[in-house]
């Protein structure tokens, strides 16, 4: 039989540890092992059915440990099977995936088990983003003294009002209370709580920081054949896409990249999605900090330039709004850098399939999972649906 165009890709199994500050319990191997175990008994298959192993995690720098992944082929039962590392900085779990699933699309393999992890408990991630790099803007203390400045720009630029970085972070960690995997479970949250938390990187709180997580995430995606053996319903890859742009360069826009620009772009265009703010139905964004919200409701294509920090305002965004963004508590409930934009994809899946628990978007269909990483400069994507695309 000859096979024109893409093999359309699913996603049948997902499997995540729960998030904490430090797991003292297990290795970086224990810890992939357990994703692992987990996304196999959630697609009902065995190590047997996977063909490959696509894994990511960010900088090296964050555990110590050079190239992990030398030694990880044992825990993830890729012994006698091609296994394969990504690396785009914070984006990579969404890479990561996107590659499995291209490796699957592409009919080189049938099922590929893709996963991302980090274990920053094993180091100190804010000084891993801290080097002193020759001939490179200073980074000043960690990846909030490199954004703060672009949060500031997005305020002035849109006369955003202070309260709407709280408004995000309030909602994302009410959104994380109904996550059992997520890492900040604060049942005394109050909006009141995060506007008095202390300043850490002038305008971005305490409250309105992610945590430094360990985790592991990790997805079964499969071909048409390996979705149809599935008795659950599985998450249909509808559009999927990377961008990247160098750190620096005259004329670059912090506020809101290019690359993601594009990067959306082409995803709505496999997906045939013109109108994302009516016809998406949840999103899962890479927001380490909370005014990244409004910032990429915008860079998304979801409101217009200078409205995005409207919609946080107006609710929209909320589990229960038109948009909900976050619906798992996000990245800000929860990163372990490496595994977090694998989450976003991963949670975006769950969201289509139905089985996203108590943080469910009720009746959703397309759901978008976005990461991005690096100085806002590699971007990731995918559009996934609870029917197979129809082209
Ligand atoms: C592309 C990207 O991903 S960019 C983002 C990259 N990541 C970062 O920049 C990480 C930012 N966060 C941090 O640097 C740190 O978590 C800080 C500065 C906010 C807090 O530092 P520390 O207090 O040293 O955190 P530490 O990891 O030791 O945790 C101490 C406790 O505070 C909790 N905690 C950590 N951060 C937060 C937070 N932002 N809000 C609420 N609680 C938090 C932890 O869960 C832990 O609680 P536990 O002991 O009950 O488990």
């Amino acid at each position: 039989m000859t096979h024109t165009g893409k093999e359309p890709v699913a996603v049948v199994g997902v499997g995540q540890t729960k998030h904490v500050a430090a797991r003292h319990d297990v290795s970086i191997a224990g810890l992939v092992r357990e994703a692992a175990v987990r996304a196999l008994a959630d697609a009902e298959l065995s190590w047997a059915d996977i063909d490959a192993v696509v894994i990511g995690k960010a900088p090296d720098f964050f555990e110590g440990v050079m190239m992990p992944e030398l030694y990880l082929a044992d825990a993830l039962g890729a012994v006698g099977k091609p296994m394969l590392r990504v690396h785009t900085a914070g984006s990579v779990g969404g890479s990561t995936a996107l590659v499995a699933s291209h490796l699957v699309a592409a009919r080189v393999h049938r099922t590929v088990l893709t996963l991302a992890f980090e274990k920053q408990s094993e180091s100190n991630a804010m000084w891993g983003l801290s080097l002193p790099v020759p001939f490179q803007q200073p980074l000043l203390a960690g990846a909030g003294g490199f954004f703060a400045p672009h949060v500031r720009a997005y305020m002035r630029r849109t006369g955003a009002p202070d309260a709407v970085g709280s408004l995000v972070a309030y909602k994302d960690r009410r959104n994380a209370l109904k996550n059992p995997y997520a890492h900040l479970h604060e049942h005394d949250i109050t909006l009141e709580k995060v506007r008095a938390s202390p300043m850490l990187w002038d305008p971005i709180r305490y409250s309105e920081t992610c945590p430094s997580s360990d985790g592991a995430c990790a997805m079964i995606l499969t071909d048409r054949a390996g979705a149809a053996r599935s008795r659950k319903p599985p998450a249909w890859v509808h559009g999927g896409a990377m961008r990247s742009e160098p750190t620096l360069f005259a004329g670059k826009d912090f506020v809101s990249p290019q690359a993601g620009k594009d990067c959306a772009a082409d995803v709505y265009r496999q997906a045939g999605i013109t109108d994302p703010r009516r016809e998406i139905d949840a999103v899962e964004m890479y927001v380490p900090f909370s005014w990244y919200e409004p910032m990429w409701l915008e860079n998304l294509g979801f409101a217009q330039e200078g409205e995005g920090w409207k919609l946080t305002e107006a609710g929209v965004t909320e589990l229960d709004g038109d948009l909900p963004v976050n619906p798992s508590g996000g990245v800000l409930s929860t990163n372990p850098i490496g595994a977090s934009g694998m989450i976003r994809f991963a949670e975006a899946a769950l969201q289509v399939r139905g089985q996203a628990g108590e943080h469910q978007v009720p009746g959703a269909r397309r759901a978008m999972g976005h990461a991005y990483g690096g100085g806002a400069q590699f971007f990731a994507m995918w559009l996934v649906g609870a029917e197979p695309p129809t082209t």
